[in-house]
């Protein structure tokens, strides 16, 4: 029997009056993949995860994950069902510690309780390096511990699909090295990964596949290297590099 994919999006449209974010959008991605997108500002990457992870209703088309029509499941059924995300401005509880914070991800998110709900948070928290501030408030935290927190909330979960909303933003280039070693490893382990980045190097050091998305379509997809060669996606770069790209 052969394998539904991960996460295929067949037909997505939305609109926001005048603006368009997908337009009859369609996309697959196979259990364990990990892809990239690119786009300018506005494209509608962020609203498309918004539509995968359920906080936005596409105004027609299909969300489907492991063959199963989810278009209809609000965030936290989509959450059990193993879809994770991060969002692009954190929003962590502060006053909590980085433990407490993933523990309580493990056990609303994932719906476990207990010594399952700890070890959850503590294995999370080994994956994505922050071991050792697990008591530490996480209103303490550097801009690169809190991206890794971000990316050990949407974790704590259990995700088997995990969404990344630009998490190299406003890191030095050795901090957001050390988040690729981070996310490769993730994606070594298994896990299938759609990561939206404007540090496009970052990008290619982790993906074999990449989008890019424009007008709320999929303006090319393939290999890294040739969709940032791509004529097309050149063009919607002013000046023709894309940031990051030159290192
Ligand atoms: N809830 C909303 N109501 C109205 N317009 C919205 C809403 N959400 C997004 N938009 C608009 O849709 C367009 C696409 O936004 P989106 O955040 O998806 O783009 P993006 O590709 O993620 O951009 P960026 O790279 O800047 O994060 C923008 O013009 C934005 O202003």
């Amino acid at each position: 029997m052969m394998t539904a994919p991960l996460l295929r999006l067949e037909s997505l449209s939305k609109s926001f009056g005048q603006v368009t974010v997908a337009r009859d959008l369609a996309l697959s991605l196979g259990q364990g993949e990990a892809l990239g997108i690119v786009g300018p500002n506005g494209a509608g990457k962020s609203s498309l995860f918004a539509m995968i992870s359920g906080d936005l209703r596409p105004d027609a088309g299909t969300v489907w994950l492991d063959g199963r029509d989810v278009t209809g499941a609000p965030p936290h059924a989509r959450t059990r069902a193993g879809i994770g995300r991060t969002y692009q401005v954190p929003r962590p509880f502060s006053h909590l510690t980085v433990f407490e914070n993933v523990l309580v991800c493990a056990h609303q998110g994932a719906g476990l309780h207990g010594k399952q709900a700890w070890s959850q948070a503590m294995d999370v928290l080994e994956r994505t390096g922050l071991a050792d501030l697990a008591n530490t408030a996480a209103g303490r935290l550097t801009l690169l511990q809190r991206k890794r927190l971000e990316v050990a909330r949407a974790l704590g979960t259990g995700p088997r699909l995990l969404l990344l909303d630009e998490v190299a933003g406003g890191l030095t280039e050795p901090e957001v090295a050390e988040l690729v070693e981070v996310i490769r490893r993730l994606h070594a382990d298994g896990l299938g990964i759609v990561w939206i980045e404007h540090v496009v190097h970052a990008l290619v050091k982790t993906v074999a596949r990449m989008i890019c998305l424009a007008g709320g379509d999929v303006v090319a997809d393939g290999e890294p290297v040739a969709v940032l060669a791509d004529a097309k996606v050149r063009e919607l770069y002013l000046g023709g590099v894309m940031e990051g790209e030159e290192s």
